[in-house]
């Protein structure tokens, strides 16, 4: 069974995966895949490099996250551009990962950690979606101090996505991670038995 795990930026979709993983579901995250496709030597940088100049690489010839996030994140065409780049072969790696496991384990839960799973139109790949959310005024705080943003860095990134009230709306589970940990672990630990009885009638 494959469930899509998405929300908002820095609303806790991460922090709720890794629960999900200690109750043993096998997580795909799409942010790790996107970092793996543009790792130096991939054709990925080198399309990037074509496209936003040799100034985008560090010293080490490693991508500069910083300086690209800067740039994507001010200009919707330069994002469209990186996108076109990037989220085909992150698709790719995603499926791969998935394909490889369920072949060793048939009934096992995949949950695709994929932030912007509903902007990219992939509800059809997986049989729920579970939205984690926030209020904006927490999205943005947490979001600023965990990246060390300005508010209107934070804005213009939170911008960038789908509102998250949206993406609520579409949900099949959702998961209210405004308070503590332990509030969104035991609404985590709901989903998660839920979804085994449906794994099993399906
Ligand atoms: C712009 C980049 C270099 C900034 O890197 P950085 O290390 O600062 O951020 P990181 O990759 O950890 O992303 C943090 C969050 O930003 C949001 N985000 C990232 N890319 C995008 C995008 N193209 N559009 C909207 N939101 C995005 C997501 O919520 C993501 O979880 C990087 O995010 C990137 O390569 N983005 C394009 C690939 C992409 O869309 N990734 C998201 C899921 S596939
Ligand atoms: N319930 C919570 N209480 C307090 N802080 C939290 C809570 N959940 C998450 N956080 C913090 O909020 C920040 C964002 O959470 P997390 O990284 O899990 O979000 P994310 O949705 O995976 O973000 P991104 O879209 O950027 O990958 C982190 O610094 C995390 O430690």
């Amino acid at each position: 069974m494959i469930v899509g795990l998405t929300g908002g930026i820095a609303s806790g979709k991460s922090t709720v995966s890794h629960m999900f993983r200690k109750l043993g579901a096998h997580i795909v995250d799409a942010d790790v895949m996107a970092r793996r496709v543009v790792e130096k030597g991939r054709p990925a940088l080198q399309e990037i490099v074509h496209a936003f100049g040799p100034g985008i690489l560090l010293e080490d010839g490693t991508l500069n996250r910083t300086k690209l996030g800067e740039i994507v994140f001010r200009e919707e065409q330069s994002r469209k551009r990186l996108n076109e780049i990037v989220h085909p072969r992150v698709r790719e790696e995603v499926q791969a990962d998935t394909t490889t496991f369920l072949q060793s384990h048939p009934d096992g839960i995949v949950i695709h950690d994929i932030p912007l799973l509903f902007e990219s139109k992939l509800e059809h790949t997986v049989q729920a979606v579970i939205v984690v959310y926030v209020s904006e005024e927490v999205q943005r705080k947490r979001l600023m101090e965990r990246n060390n943003l300005t508010a209107e860095e934070a804005n213009r990134r939170i911008a960038a996505q789908m509102p998250l009230r949206e993406k609520v709306q579409r949900a099949d589970y959702k998961i209210d991670n405004e308070g503590t940990l332990e509030q969104t672990e035991r609404q985590a630990n709901q989903i998660w038995n839920l979804l085994q009885k449906q794994g099993r009638r399906s």
